[in-house]
């Protein structure tokens, strides 16, 4: 039977689908010239700013998607997910990342049991290790102190950390802090990443960290025992205990890999491996980078978004609006793609964080009670900073397919520049660029424009801009510990918001497990070839062929 809520569901889809006919009809150029329209598509919230008045989307159509978000009970679901509620339910787990920043006076239970206590008491663990590392008290087995750190892991046990580490490098607190010392990231299970990671270490100064939730992943296993081998050649097992440390929910397979659970770091089961950055996993390896009072304001930065996400209202909840905008791109306009373009290098690595957090979320064809979606939800999510995405792919997103932008800048510059006679500092090159390309997307150029400069006829064609493709603008302050917080928990509440909205579960990844059970045939084949000459056998013709190819060579 259908219920009244489900029936209130499908009367503001409905509304929304005609919304996105009427859509058609329209031009951000004439959008844009509505100043009652783009004053009403602004939000902020402290040290940031975001405009969606690019958006195809006019003021009707954003109230219809937050009536959309009240059909749905979004609000009570952000509150099911803050109150420890097993909201993954595949998996029968609370979603409770919001906990790892919390400070010490909040409370926040599951099966129970408040958490906020157990995730300071490791917080304060890693206090104590990292400050030891960093002052030298604590030494490798040589006596020296150990300024490097490889850390291994992969997927959410590597792209939340790596994003924030290349995000506060030029930091000028953060940079000061990490003065001397050399962090490094080993994800790939490919020899050729091993070598990079360790390219220049010296085992006696450097420490090993071994990131693995489940401590099972079979890339960030082998990574572990060929660094484990080469820490041991140099120095003897004995060394293991001074040079290497792990993070993981598993502490028993700490113990049985070799490594003491002392110098474990744990977590719990109601933290997703993707939406792990503010744990350990990331705690430890930025705070033996930057110490920990950066690694605190970077928490207490998550905090604060967590608490807007949680109290703001819908309408100005920047979260909920950008949540509410990619499910109308995804879903109603039917945009399978979007982009996230930071004009700030530092942001390099935001893309592949958010490819992961998003895609291994909201990948999903099913809603929660297993019946079919019925409606495009999660998209393809690509990103590159800017301008290096101009001289790239831009072409495909200005005159090609439609690809929804997310514009995002830093109003000061880390580590500003400004050359005599040139007549722009080096940052107000870079964000001329962030000004002019959501315009030139909006805009475009029409044939007649191209005319009137005096274009060649038959050029006319190829140098016409549709224009009306959908950006939004996001100006940041400045970039510090306390604001890639911020932005981290932006972006995971986005997600989350979509995933609400969609009625899908964000926070399991049963896709990819078949490809990693199919790597074990393989692995159990090669095994078999290479030690006793078996035959390629099992497998279909293509993969006989190419493994028969791959093992002759
Ligand atoms: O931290 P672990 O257990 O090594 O897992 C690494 C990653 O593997 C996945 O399970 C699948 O890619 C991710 O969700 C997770 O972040």
């Amino acid at each position: 039977m259908v219920s009244v809520v489900e029936t209130d569901v499908a009367a503001a889809l409905d509304a929304l689908k005609n919304a996105a006919s009427a859509a058609d009809d329209m031009h951000l150029r004439d959008l844009l010239m509505d100043e009652d329209r783009c004053a009403a598509m602004v939000a902020s919230h402290t040290g940031f700013l975001l405009d969606y008045s690019r958006q195809r989307l006019t003021k009707d159509s954003m109230s219809l998607l937050f009536d959309l978000a009240r059909r749905v009970g979004l609000s009570d679901k952000i509150a099911a997910m803050f109150n420890g509620d097993k909201i993954n339910t595949t998996e029968g787990r609370s979603v409770l990342h919001v906990a790892l920043r919390a400070p010490k006076t909040a409370s926040i239970t599951t099966d129970g049991t408040d958490v906020v206590p157990a995730v300071h008491e490791v917080l304060d663990k890693i206090k104590g290790f990292t400050d030891k590392v960093r002052s030298g008290a604590w030494v490798g087995a040589t006596g020296k102190t150990l300024t490097d750190v490889v850390a291994i892991g992969i997927g959410g046990s590597y792209l939340g950390p790596e994003f924030v580490f290349e995000a506060l490098r030029m930091d000028p607190k953060a940079s000061a802090a990490a003065s001397g010392r050399r962090l490094r990231f080993l994800a790939n299970v490919d020899p050729v990443d091993v070598a990079r990671a360790r390219e220049g270490l010296n085992p006696e100064t450097t420490l090993v960290l071994v990131i693995s939730k489940t401590f099972t992943t079979a890339e960030t296993m082998l990574n572990a025992r060929t660094m484990r081998a080469w820490i041991v050649k140099a120095l003897g097992s004995d060394a293991v205990a001074k040079h290497m440390v792990a993070v993981s929910t598993n502490l028993k397979g700490v113990e049985a890999f070799g490594i003491n659970p002392e110098n474990a770091f744990g977590f719990w089961d109601w933290v997703g491996g993707r939406y792990s950055v503010s744990s350990a996993v990331g705690v430890v390896p930025l705070a033996l980078q930057y110490g920990f009072d950066v690694v605190s304001n970077f928490l207490a930065g998550a905090h604060d978004m967590d608490e807007h996400f949680k109290t703001a209202p819908a309408e100005q909840n920047l979260p909920v609006i950008m949540g509410l905008i990619g499910v109308w791109n995804s879903t109603f306009l039917g945009y399978s793609t979007r982009a996230l373009l930071p004009y700030q290098q530092a942001l390099l690595k935001l893309a592949p964080h958010i490819q992961q957090v998003d895609m291994e979320s909201n990948g999903k064809r099913v809603r929660l009670d297993g019946s079919e979606l019925n409606m495009e939800a999660g998209p393809i999510n690509f990103g590159e900073p800017g301008t290096n995405g101009q001289h790239s792919f831009y072409q495909l997103i200005h005159q090609g397919r439609l690809v929804p932008c997310d514009f995002v800048a830093v109003i000061k510059s880390q580590v500003p520049v400004s050359l005599p006679g040139e007549p722009v500092s080096n940052h107000d090159e870079l964000m001329s660029n962030f000004f002019a390309q959501p315009d030139a997307l909006a805009f475009g150029k029409s044939a007649e424009q191209c005319r009137v400069e005096g274009i060649r006829e038959e050029l006319v064609p190829h140098k016409t801009f549709r224009g009306n493709r959908p950006s939004s603008s996001m100006l940041i302050d400045e970039l510090n510990a306390f604001t890639v917080g911020q932005l981290l928990a932006l972006f995971e509440h986005r997600t989350v918001v979509e995933g609400f909205i969609w009625g899908i579960n964000s926070f399991d990844q049963w896709g990819v497990e078949l490809g990693k059970v199919l790597a074990k045939d393989v692995r159990t084949q090669l095994t078999a070839s290479r030690s006793d000459g078996a035959d390629v056998s099992g497998f279909n013709p293509s993969t006989t062929m190419l493994l028969k190819k791959y093992l002759s060579g």
